[in-house]
């Protein structure tokens, strides 16, 4: 080895050791690829000058030097995170993740990155390394330590990818998120709420008028389609003071189509913050996202410029820059929030209340237990009544947060400098740690029966939670949901609705299955197409089943004949039906037992 290669090699080994080993750099990516393309230049038109060596000897020498340093570093890395000198090296988990987390990326590009984190930990147990200085943790007893409002822990790496961007969800500093916390709070107070309900309700009211036409052309929907529509133009009223007329449109603004195509590269790439950051930086591929941010901004411009009738998020954030002497500052935070107002809730709700649907199809029951309770409840239920005087409708809703949380893979934090210690098990300081909710929700550890849908465990059965600390679909702690009330409540008022007015079915040649295997992780679901068919619910309540019953061998099964048609039954034998299956025919002819409503 000449001395040349010898001192690129030592170079690149202690830039290692005393530099990257040492802080964050995922946010300067683009900043060390122009040096690594600049530097060699500049330096080789020294070499030419002072030297007087030829341009492209000079040029050769020294990009020679740079190959050898960068083999140093990455030498130097590489074995250092697989090396017993590491941190994590008492952790476990496959040797490629140690390496580099490009691996994890790799893993994701299918997007199913919750079922990938799944498998790490049934073959790894509750605490795996998914990365070089990074652990996925399903522990219970890890929970109050990571999370809790006390935790020293704060926000990863991850939540900066959006630099320079200011926006609730993207703050790292506890100060400075509290006190933008407060801000948005006062937009969703118990008070605003309540002048939320009304509003919420014109659009789950169209949302029913378009099942409605459906229903009387006997056609069937896609959920995923107009649950979306739903939840984007709830959040555009809470938000904005206005709906982005998508339910009376039937149309999926372009905003959103580039907002989806955008989820996409966050799926895969969101879990190398550096590499997401760089390649967001690359004109040609940000473009369609820059057109997306615009939009959003645009939603808060408009929204400045309107005398508001009615209140929103918006007004919350608009006074709160009106009251700044830091104007510049603020509008950044504006800019920012507008975003995260329209993106925050508006997939997570369609995609709970989507895979709620999924269930209340599969197993008739739950909507006729829902349907029996809402009939207990005087008058029709509002909000309140919901929340208090429904607990098979609250507990059919926690369950579906529980197997479909709508952020599968879970949140990060980046542990404090000097660690943090959860019983026996010392996790090192400034390590990013993921809770995987999919996964934890799924714990044999913490659920009993745990990939079973069983609203009854939130009820009647407690004793099949054995760690309720596990549950944490909204997050827990300080960056919590602060959307968490708007949610159920607009999940609960949907949900009543439709089981009110509708019977629901999968259509012909559904089973859920593109759903429930179709769907991606991109932080929030992609969601897979589920076609439905609702049809008017007309024989509410029990109904006698005597008449099938008496039928020799019918074993509760039968025909339920409404005003126009004849639906197959399906009863427990004793008095209730409680699968009302598909239209058998118009005439009595094809059904051959009957029972007249
Ligand atoms: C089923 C529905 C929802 C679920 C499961 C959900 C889940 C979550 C989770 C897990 C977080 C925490 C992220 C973290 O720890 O960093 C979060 C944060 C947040 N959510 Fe929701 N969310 C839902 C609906 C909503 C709605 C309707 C809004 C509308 C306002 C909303 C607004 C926010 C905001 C602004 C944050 C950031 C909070 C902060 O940084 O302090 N979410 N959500």
């Amino acid at each position: 080895m000449d001395f040349q290669t010898a001192i690129a090699l030592v170079s690149g080994i202690f830039s290692h050791i005393l530099y990257f080993r040492n802080g964050e750099h995922h946010s300067r990516g683009i900043l060390y690829v122009r040096l690594a393309l600049l530097l060699p230049v500049i330096v080789a038109a020294h070499v030419t000058y002072l030297l007087n060596k030829p341009v492209l000897l000079a040029l050769t020498l020294v990009l020679k030097f740079e190959l050898q340093y960068l083999f140093g570093i990455y030498t130097s890395i590489l074995l250092y995170r697989i090396s017993p000198f590491h941190r994590l090296r008492s952790y476990p988990g496959p040797i490629t993740y140690r390496l580099s987390k490009l691996t994890h990326a790799f893993h994701n590009r299918t997007f199913k990155g919750y079922q990938n984190l799944y498998s790490l930990h049934q073959k790894y147990g509750d605490y795996v390394r998914t990365g070089p200085s990074e652990l996925s943790i399903i522990d219970p007893d890890a929970v109050e330590a990571i999370f809790a409002f006390n935790s020293q822990c704060t926000r990863a790496a991850w939540y900066g990818m959006a630099d320079p961007i200011k926006a609730i969800f993207h703050t790292r500093d506890r100060a400075e998120h509290e006190k933008r916390r407060q801000v948005w709070s006062q937009g969703l107070s118990v008070k605003s709420l309540k002048e939320y309900e009304s509003r919420i309700e014109q659009h789950i009211q169209k949302l029913v008028e378009k099942i409605g036409d459906a229903c009387a052309e006997k056609k069937p929907l896609n959920a995923s389609t107009w649950l979306n529509y739903l939840s984007f133009d709830v959040m555009g009223e809470i938000g904005f003071g206005r709906g982005f007329g998508m339910l009376e449109s039937g149309e999926k603004l372009d905003a959103l189509k580039i907002l989806e195509n955008g989820q996409m590269g966050l799926g895969i790439f969101g879990v190398v913050p550096w590499l997401f950051m760089m390649l967001t930086k690359i004109p040609w591929i940000s473009a369609e996202h820059d057109v997306f941010v615009k939009w959003c901004e645009k939603q808060m411009e408009d929204r400045k410029k309107r005398t508001a009738k009615v209140t929103d998020i918006a007004a919350a954030l608009i006074r709160n820059d009106a009251d700044s002497t830091e104007k510049a500052m603020s509008q950044q935070w504006l800019i920012g929030d507008s975003r995260i107002l329209i993106v925050a809730g508006s997939d997570a709700v369609a995609s709970s209340l989507v895979f709620a649907l999924y269930h209340l199809a599969q197993d008739p029951l739950h909507t006729d237990t829902i349907r029996k309770e809402l009939g207990r409840i005087s008058g029709k239920p509002d909000a309140v009544a919901l929340q208090n005087q429904a607990p098979y409708l609250n507990a059919f809703i926690a369950e579906v947060l529980r197997l479909w949380p709508p952020n599968p893979s879970g949140v990060l934090r980046q542990t404090p400098r000097d660690g943090v210690q959860v019983g026996p098990i010392y996790i090192p300081g400034d390590v990013t740690v993921c809770m995987p909710f999919w996964t934890f929700h799924r714990s044999p550890k913490c659920f009993l029966r745990p990939d079973t849908f069983l609203p009854e465990r939130w009820l009647s059965q407690p004793e099949l939670i054995l760690r309720s600390e596990a549950y944490m679909p909204f997050g827990y702690g300080a960056y919590a949901c602060i959307g968490k009330q708007l949610a159920l409540m607009e999940m609960r008022l949907t949900l009543a609705r439709l089981i009110q007015r509708f019977d629901i079915w999968f259509a012909s040649g559904e089973d859920g299955r593109r759903l429930l295997e179709g769907s991606k992780d991109w932080f929030t679901w992609g969601l897979g197409d589920l076609m439905l068919v609702f049809a008017e619910h007309r024989c509410c309540g029990n109904v006698d089943l005597a008449a099938v019953d008496s039928q020799p061998g019918s074993n509760g099964q039968g025909c339920v004949v409404t005003r126009d048609a004849y639906f197959r039954v399906k009863g427990d034998g004793a008095n209730n039906v409680y699968a009302i299956g598909d239209v058998v025919s118009s005439s009595k002819k094809d059904c051959h037992r009957g029972l007249m409503l």
